[in-house]
């Protein structure tokens, strides 16, 4: 049988374009569907971008590149700490939105570009299955219908909407909503102190707007190691975000130009509230069906280890699958699928990958938290060097930050790294690549760093550590 195409990849976002462009690099006739009309999906246009360059617009225009400057800062010596504003000029939601249709213009030319450099066609509209091979394409004008040897679902998500959350992006906002909300709030109620929740939060807090984040959990970001979410609740809140436990939500109203988020402890009030309780798959108009293909219980595409579904030539990766819903793991995962989909030897996909969260202070983890040593039994111990302790940190008037290794008490190996502060998501990948390569905590005081650099804070922190190491 032949096809029009040897892949065809319906979704543009990084796990869709990752795997378009391996599959070309492997000389292979490759068609990108994607509805929205231009590519680069949410990660470009609703998620990663948009919400990373307005975190930097924030912390640039409001001179708060870093934690303590927050809290020693005037407003109008913030103002001036941004010289091409009038330092009594107000930062407005336009100068934000500039400058994230900036950088989203930018990328889209680019991988526009880089696309049609390298062969890869593209198809405007939305896909569905006619049957394991064919693909009808619908757009405002027409329908199309295409067929492929491997299809690859890349449909990534969009925000969980209950109907019973009276979403009008107005008053009462989702994450993308959010993105076009033309104004910047005095009161905002963010419910949900996960990634997407707690991000926001900070980010507006650091605007000047008074944030409560509410979440049912006793502490935001679950999956963070104990002391990190300790230091990143106490700066949250001398930057003005106060983070409310236990909350369990029971009903979320509008009241004119204000809306009201109900609990069974209490009602708070705001003229912006951000509902941000998790995601939903992109999979209702695929007509999964006739392609013999149906969704797990929490309404993601089942796939195995090679992300192939239970039709053998369809795969799915990224957010339609479900975790980690990363954009760094996704583009990882849509590259893996087209070599297994075209028999390339290919290893696994890592066991370990690092997180980062884009919260004002960032943050950025690897491995295991001290919490979870505990719960598996590891005899471990743990090392830190604060910001403060560091020429680097002085100079760049971050003294809160702080880096935390986690290592085996007895072999020394390292199990965890957990960054808090300046530039933590990138400096990361050293703990990364010592925890891959399996080294040991008493490496680190033998090896030069630049210096001044946050990256000397894994020598200081395993300096620290070592003293705690059973076998020097
Ligand atoms: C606010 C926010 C901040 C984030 N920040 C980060 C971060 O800092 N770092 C990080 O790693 N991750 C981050 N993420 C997560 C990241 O954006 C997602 O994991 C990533 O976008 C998933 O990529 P994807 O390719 O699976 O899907 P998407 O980027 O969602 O793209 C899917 C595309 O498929 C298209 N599509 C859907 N259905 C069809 C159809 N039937 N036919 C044709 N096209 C279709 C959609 O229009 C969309 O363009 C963030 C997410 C959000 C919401
Ligand atoms: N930096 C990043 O990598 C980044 C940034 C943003 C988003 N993302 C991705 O986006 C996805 C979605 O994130 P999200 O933050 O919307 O969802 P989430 O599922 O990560 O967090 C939801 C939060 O809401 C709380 N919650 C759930 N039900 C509740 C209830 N009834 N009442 C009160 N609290 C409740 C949970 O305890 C949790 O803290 C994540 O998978 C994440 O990977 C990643």
């Amino acid at each position: 049988m032949s096809y029009q195409y040897d892949l065809i990849v319906i979704g543009s976002g990084p796990a869709g374009l990752n795997a378009a462009l391996e599959a070309i690099k492997q000389d292979k006739r490759v068609l990108v569907i994607e509805e929205r009309g231009f590519e680069g999906g949410n990660y470009l246009h609703n998620g990663t971008i948009p919400s990373k360059t307005l975190r930097e617009a924030v912390l640039r225009l409001t001179g708060k590149g870093s934690a303590l400057a927050s809290a020693s800062l005037t407003t109008q010596q913030q103002c001036q700490a941004e010289k091409s504003l009038d330092p009594c000029q107000e930062i407005t939601f336009a100068d934000l939105e500039r400058e994230v249709l900036s950088v989203i213009g930018y990328q889209l030319h680019s991988l526009q570009t880089n696309l049609s450099h390298m062969g890869i066609d593209t198809l405007s509209g939305a896909a569905r299955f006619i049957n394991a091979h064919t693909l009808e394409v619908r757009d405002q004008k027409q329908r199309r219908a295409v067929t492929g040897d491997i299809i690859l679902v890349a449909t990534g998500s969009r925000p969980r909407t209950p109907s019973n959350v009276p979403i009008d992006n107005e008053v009462i906002f989702e994450s993308t909503g959010l993105l076009r909300a033309g104004r910047i709030p005095k009161k905002m109620i963010v419910v949900g102190g996960g990634v997407i929740g707690t991000e926001y939060a900070t980010i507006f807090a650091a605007l000047g707007t008074q944030v409560q984040l509410l979440d049912r959990n006793e502490r935001p970001l679950q999956f963070l190691d104990d002391e990190v979410c300790q230091l990143l609740t106490e700066i949250m809140a001398e930057n003005g975000v106060e983070f409310v436990p236990g909350q369990n939500i029971t009903a979320i109203r509008r009241e004119g130009d204000e809306g009201v988020v109900q609990t069974d402890t209490g009602a708070y009030h705001a003229d912006l509230v951000l509902y941000a309780l998790g995601r939903t798959a992109n999979t209702e108009t695929l007509d999964l069906a006739n392609a013999n293909l149906s969704l797990n219980d929490w309404g993601y595409i089942p796939v195995n280890n090679l992300y192939q579904t239970a039709t053998p030539n369809i795969f799915a990766v990224g957010d339609v699958i479900g975790w980690p819903s990363l954009a760094s793991t996704s583009a990882l995962q849509g590259q893996m699928a087209v070599r297994h989909a075209f028999r390339i030897p290919t290893s696994p996909f890592p066991e370990l990958f690092p997180f980062g969260v884009y919260t004002i202070p960032e943050i950025s983890m690897v491995g295991k938290t001290s919490q979870e040593c505990e719960a598996k039994g590891y005899q471990h111990a743990s090392g830190r060097a604060r910001f403060g302790q560091m020429p680097r940190g002085i100079i760049s008037n971050d003294l809160q930050g702080m880096v935390k290794l986690n290592f085996h008490q007895e072999t020394g190996e390292l199990l965890g790294v957990h960054i808090i502060g300046t530039s933590a998501t990138e400096i990361i990948h050293t703990g990364y690549l010592a925890i891959m390569g399996r080294k040991r905590v008493d490496e680190f005081p033998a090896m030069v760093f630049n210096t001044p650099t946050f990256s000397e804070g894994y020598r200081i922190a395993a300096l620290d550590g070592m003293c705690n190491l059973k076998n020097r």
